[in-house]
């Protein structure tokens, strides 16, 4: 599998750039996710979600109130200009994420502030100018009817770009060139803004007044002699008064709404690379790199702060992505945007993101400035990602997992670390071998599923724990109990009592005392919290956090379940 490389052109001007941004990092952020969650139903129709529930009392019958986690308490900053990449298996919530922060999916709980503000609080409309979306497939995403100009236009069209707003006093500045002692006085009429994005409810307009022809200021004499430049959509009418030495420039909008959104279009077709002739064509006329830049295009063209990119380069050919996102980046310094961006691919976030967070089940279980993620991963799951390949079969895109195990149901995801029942750095409690603890959970979860066969205490305890000291290596059990068993005696006696426990009926008190010895892994969910090894401060004074009971700091570093 070819990845992209970050050492072809343009690539060091770029990690300069990331590094730039990084000592930026001191900004208010643009985007701050706080414990977002979005959970869908499992089952959105009345009938379809009662289930048959023999222990529900006189009425057989419970509401299935079952949800899928997609994501589950994600905790974030975006400062301006950076881009955060977010990488994770296929399922584990990164476009939930995404949908959910630009507000195409209602949270279930959780908080957003853009800009200082709730995005809960920001007008639609004015959410939408400031933020866009680039969607993964460019083939399926640009309508194949529409003209490419059209495309582009669509969101000015949506936020009514150009507003009219004639009440907005206009500010003609004025640059002159070689005009000596005249003096010149701007007025501009109307719908200035039409042009030029108003700054506090003036919109500013720039044009240079110089003479026409002559070399010094006595050719002038009349308006003719005169040369203004101006923005495309706007007209000048000049008139000197000799004797007074001052040329009155009075500014008028000659564009309509149209004209300009139409300009716009043909000036980030340019921008973006493309000609200004493919304004009128389709988009099947283009390339699957072409589209991606119609998309890009299109999603700059009402200016926005945040872009948000589910995976922008997926399916194209990997010299075709290099240039994709290399025009993100140009575009990035250029209008001083920030960037989510979703990838499967790891080379194409390590490309051009300055912070990356890893997803698994709904959570970020490690976030770190890239290079140093990608050089040491401090989580488990990380360190496997990392060593995984991205899946080659264009119809299956995502990570085609190496880690051991399925990747559990994001509806009923594991107790404390979703990643425990994977992790390759499961930590044991004090006493067990690892056959002796997977013996041991099997009983506990019998008692959570309230299914112990048998009336014999010693009988039940000797089908679950039985064998287990028998067939433990002598290394294994001396090395787990330190007295010859691979079940620590309490845990032996505490299971003994619990299945007593759950024999007379009282299975809760028999789960409890079993989950008196479970891991840690199982039994406390750690918190996204600041790496406790030597060295979890970045370079540039990012900490690097990781959710990993490996890495709790002396200050705890968890979090209730
Ligand atoms: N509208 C929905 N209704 C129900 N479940 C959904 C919905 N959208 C997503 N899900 C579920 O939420 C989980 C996360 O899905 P999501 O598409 O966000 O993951 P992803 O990481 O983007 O995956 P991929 O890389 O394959 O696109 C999955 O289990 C998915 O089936």
């Amino acid at each position: 599998m070819s990845t992209i490389d970050r050492t072809d052109d343009g690539g060091t001007s770029r990690t300069n750039r990331a590094n730039d941004r990084a000592s930026g990092s001191n900004q208010e952020p643009l985007l701050e996710v706080s414990d977002l969650q979005k959970h869908f139903p499992v089952n959105s129709g009345l009938f379809s979600s009662i289930r048959f529930d023999p222990d529900s009392g006189t009425f057989p019958f419970r509401y299935d109130q079952s949800s899928v986690k997609a994501v589950d308490g994600v905790d974030f900053e975006l400062r301006p200009g950076e881009t955060l990449g977010i990488v994770g298996e296929s399922g584990c919530g990164k476009s939930t994420l995404a949908r959910t922060i630009l507000g195409l999916e209602e949270p279930t709980a959780g908080d957003i502030t853009f800009d200082g503000q709730p995005t809960n609080e920001i007008p639609e409309g004015e959410f939408r100018k400031r933020t866009q979306m680039v969607f993964q497939d460019p083939q399926s995403s640009l309508n194949p009817r529409r003209k490419v100009g059209h495309i582009i236009e669509d969101p000015l069209e949506g936020t009514d770009w150009p507003r009219s707003e004639p009440s907005v006093r206009a500010d003609a500045e004025v640059r002159t060139e070689r005009l000596g002692d005249y003096t010149v006085d701007a007025t501009v009429d109307g719908d200035a803004d039409l042009v030029l994005d108003p700054v506090d409810g003036v919109a500013t307009v720039l044009l240079t007044v110089r003479p026409d022809g002559g070399p010094d200021d006595q050719a002038i004499q009349t308006a003719d002699d005169v040369a203004v430049e101006l923005p495309w959509g706007f007209d000048a009418t000049v008139t000197v008064d000799d004797t007074q030495r001052t040329i009155d420039v009075d500014v008028s909008v000659s564009a309509s709404k149209a004209d300009l959104r139409r300009e716009r279009a043909l000036e980030l077709l340019e921008q973006v690379g493309l000609k200004r002739e493919y304004y009128d064509r389709h988009p099947h006329e283009f390339s699957g790199g072409q589209r991606q830049r119609i998309n890009l295009a299109r999603a700059l063209s009402i200016n926005p702060d945040l872009v948000v990119a589910d995976e922008p380069v997926s399916g194209l050919d990997v010299s075709v992505q290099a240039q994709i996102l290399n025009l993100m980046d140009d575009l990035q310094e250029e209008y001083g945007l920030t960037y989510l961006l979703i990838s499967h691919d790891l080379s194409v976030v390590r490309y051009v993101a300055d912070r990356v967070a890893v997803m698994y089940l709904g959570e970020f279980v490690e976030m770190a400035p890239t290079e140093e993620l990608f050089t040491e991963q401090y989580h488990p799951y990380a360190r496997a990602l990392l060593s995984a390949v991205p899946n080659p079969d264009p119809d299956q895109p995502g990570i085609e997992s190496v880690i051991q195990g399925n990747v559990p149901s994001a509806s009923d995801p594991p107790r404390g670390c979703r990643f425990h029942t994977r992790c390759p750095s499961f930590i044991l409690p004090d006493g067990f071998s690892t056959e002796g603890y997977e013996a041991y959970d099997e009983l506990l979860e019998a008692v959570r599923e309230k299914e112990l066969e048998g009336s014999d205490p010693d009988a039940i305890v000797e089908t679950y724990l039985g064998d287990i000291d028998a067939s433990a290596s002598a290394d294994t059990a001396t090395d787990a109990a330190g007295d010859g068993g691979a079940i620590p005696p309490a845990a032996r006696s505490d299971a003994r009592q619990a299945v007593e426990r759950a024999l007379a009926g009282d299975w809760t008190a028999a789960r409890e005392r079993l989950e008196a010895h479970e891991s840690v892994c199982q039994s406390v969910t750690p918190a996204l919290d600041p790496a406790a090894r030597t060295g979890s401060e970045s370079a540039g004074g990012t900490e690097r956090l990781t959710a990993c009971h490996l890495e709790v700091t002396d200050q705890g570093g968890i979090r209730e379940p």
